[in-house]
């Protein structure tokens, strides 16, 4: 089974407006709510690429009770610890330029937080756990590997897709899946990425270190996978983008849901692609369908093998 962990959801209101001026009263042309957090736009897209899985993590007041309502709705499977407080609320403003901004995240107590310890200790050998988005501003970032270390004493495959430190002390626990993009890539290794030479080079770095599989995302140019010995590049299809939030959770989701149907390593990859670009091409996240209408169109070249 996958399970993903969301530790700070969020309902992601998305407003557009034809121009947004700071200061004055900006009328919206179109406003919409969704269910959002990253593990949670991944448990979308696996179901909607037919994967079962069960998404974790903390909700909280009508926020959080949006959120469970409209996976029920989806018929995703939860098993959300409710929290006091509310779970925020992220807005998306889409004008000439996309813009957003981000909530906190309600207080988390110890009690909560070893609930959902407890939750992690019910997993499987087998099974994989997504660890994806932010902590709540009352979680430490050791707080991941806390659950890392659970998910290996039980041989769970772990995901992260994550930012910051939580980030950079997640790789010495050897994850099955890394998708850092190009900004974090830099900040993991505290530098800034500018060249296509220097994401070989630390994408490299990441296998080397143990890491198994590093998806490095480069939004409209695409993506970059390193495997073992293997770097593959995928073009990005052409497409006009409608909402880029979620392209990212999209990508690590389609490449899951392509793996537990034992596709090869180039074919995971070239769903995750399509999937990223079949949401940004989307004013929600992607369908299937808009996904394997653009399977054809990414195109995948493989680097010399690795010396
Ligand atoms: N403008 C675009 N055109 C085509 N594909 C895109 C575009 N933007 C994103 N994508 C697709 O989505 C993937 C992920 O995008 P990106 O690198 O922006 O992820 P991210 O920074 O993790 O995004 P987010 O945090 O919003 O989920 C890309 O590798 C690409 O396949
Ligand atoms: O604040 P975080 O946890 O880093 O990111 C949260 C978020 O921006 O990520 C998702 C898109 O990837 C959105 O659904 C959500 O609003």
């Amino acid at each position: 089974m996958i399970y993903t962990c969301t530790l700070n959801p969020s309902v992601d209101y998305v407003v557009e407006a034809q121009q947004i001026e700071l200061g004055k009263l900006n009328r919206a042309t179109k406003t919409a709510y969704f269910p959002g957090g990253k593990g949670i736009n991944v448990s979308r897209v696996l179901k909607r690429l037919h994967v079962h899985n069960v998404a974790l993590g903390f909700i909280g007041g009508f926020t959080g009770q949006f959120i469970a309502d409209e996976l029920k709705r989806e018929h995703i499977l939860t098993d959300f610890i409710a929290v006091p407080g509310q779970t925020r609320l992220n807005i998306k403003l889409k004008g000439e330029k996309e813009t957003e901004i981000n909530g906190a995240g309600p207080i988390i107590s110890d009690e909560h937080k070893e609930a959902l310890i407890a939750k992690i200790k019910q997993l499987k050998k087998g099974d994989i756990l997504v660890l994806a988005g932010s902590l709540p501003p009352s979680v430490d970032d050791t707080f991941y590997v806390t659950m890392i270390e659970e998910a290996k004493k039980r041989r769970v495959s772990v995901v992260v897709d994550t930012s910051g430190n939580a980030l950079k002390q997640a790789i010495a626990y050897e994850p099955f899946l890394l998708k850092p993009n190009q900004t974090e890539l830099g900040e993991l290794f505290g530098t800034h990425i500018h060249s296509r030479h220097q994401i070989i080079e630390y994408g490299k770095k990441l296998i080397d270190n143990g890491v198994q599989h590093v998806i490095v995302s480069l939004a409209g140019d695409g993506a970059i996978l390193f495997h073992k010995d293997v770097i593959l590049i995928a073009q990005a299809p052409k497409g006009i983008v409608k909402n880029s939030v979620g392209a990212g959770d999209s990508m690590v989701a389609g490449f899951l849901a392509a793996y537990v149907n034992e596709a090869s390593l180039e074919e995971a990859f070239r769903y995750s692609v399509a999937a990223g670009s079949a949401t940004a091409f989307s004013e929600d996240l992607c369908t299937e369908e808009e996904v394997h209408r653009l399977l054809g169109e990414v195109n995948i070249t493989r680097m010399e093998d690795r010396v």
